[in-house]
């Protein structure tokens, strides 16, 4: 294939600070605009960039959505996502006007699953409570009886979405001892399940009614947006913790939030919201839920691995081949 820039290299339009090894490195190689912004960029100044550049690096707070794309001039033909989750961009769009669009996954796998193990912990054993009493000077000693939660070793995980972190997820729970139940568009391999010790659950809903903890990990895409309705956690037993590290959107908020409130599930975990970053204030006045900022893929090796990810895609696209993270629609 044809390298697509011989003459000077290409011109690349960063939305968000970067790592500073990658924002160097992507200097020391393309046309690179960096705006250095610490939060989402005004629509407008997105669409003038898109008019003008060859590629565009979003992050996943950006949404690239139809008009963004129209928007773009001629020349952009990559979009070359920090993050792998794509469900901001609008990859119809997107193929109608010839983009390729790329993301990293693989790079945050791991510590996605240690935050989403974190918080499998975290909710039934009552750490942010815990943490929060001793904070507020209020504890007054060890006691039997205090701060009892809920062991989880013995009980039931069920993982939705076994992909890449629904694997790392799972394999974390088996050393904790949890019996590994799973549920995804498509079977493992049989190797692949005897690895992990998991068990497949064609049906979602009968997998969702044996469980005692769920985990979410299915990319957000038209098949997956509100997954877990209100008929589905309405199928949850009562003892049941939900912990979701994937997008808000797979979820039913409001169905889970009166859930929690009637004691109809026992506690949630939760690192994505719908309406990123307003947080429902009903999920802050309960006890029984550890909230996170959306932090987990949030390390200093992960972040600087997405960079590499993001620019092997970019040279490997100028240099006229196809990058090896292009997102095909229909695949997440
Ligand atoms: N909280 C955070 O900071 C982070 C969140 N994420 C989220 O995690 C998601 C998953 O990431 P990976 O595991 O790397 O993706 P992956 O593509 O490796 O795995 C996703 C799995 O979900 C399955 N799936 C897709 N739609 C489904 C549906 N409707 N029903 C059942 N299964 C379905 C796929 O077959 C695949 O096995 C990302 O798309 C992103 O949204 C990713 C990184 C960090
Ligand atoms: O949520 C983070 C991502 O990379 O996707």
């Amino acid at each position: 294939m044809a390298r697509r820039f011989d003459q000077s290299p290409p011109r690349v339009f960063v939305t968000r600070r970067l790592p500073e090894a990658t924002e160097r490195r992507m200097g020391e190689l393309f046309d690179v605009t960096l705006t250095g912004a610490e939060e989402r960029l005004e629509r407008s100044a997105l669409i003038a960039a898109v008019a003008d550049c060859d590629v565009l690096v979003p992050t996943v707070t950006d949404n690239i959505d139809a008009g963004v794309i129209e928007a773009a001039g001629e020349r952009m033909k990559l979009i070359a996502n920090y993050g792998a989750g794509v469900n901001h961009i609008d990859l119809k769009a997107a193929r109608a006007r010839n983009i390729v669009v790329t993301n990293t996954p693989g790079v945050l796998t791991e510590d996605t699953a240690d935050m989403t193990m974190a918080l499998i912990v975290a909710v039934p054993r009552r750490l942010a409570e815990g943490e929060k009493l001793v904070r507020s000077g209020g504890w007054k000693g060890w006691s039997p009886g205090a701060m009892l939660g809920h062991r989880i070793g013995g009980k039931a995980l069920g993982i939705v979405g076994m992909g890449r972190i629904g694997r790392a997820v799972a394999a974390r729970a088996r050393a904790f001892g949890l019996s590994i139940h799973y549920h995804n568009r498509n079977r493992l391999p049989a190797v692949l399940e005897a690895q992990l010790g998991a068990q497949w659950h064609e049906s979602l809903d009968a997998m969702l009614a044996a469980i005692d903890i769920l985990t979410i990990h299915t990319p957000l895409n038209a098949d997956s947006e509100n997954l877990i309705d209100r008929r589905r956690i309405g199928l949850l037993r009562p003892h049941v913790h939900v912990i979701n590290a994937s997008r808000g959107g797979i979820v039913d908020e409001d169905a889970l939030v009166e859930a929690l409130e009637d004691g109809r599930l026992a506690g949630a975990g939760l690192d994505v919201w719908k309406y990123e970053p307003e947080i429902n204030p009903r999920l802050l006045a309960l006890p029984n839920v550890v909230l996170t900022p959306h932090m987990g893929s949030a390390t200093h090796e992960g972040r600087e691995a997405t960079g590499d990810k993001v620019i092997a895609n970019i040279r490997v696209w100028a240099d006229g081949h196809r990058p090896p993270d292009q997102v095909l629609e229909g695949w997440l």
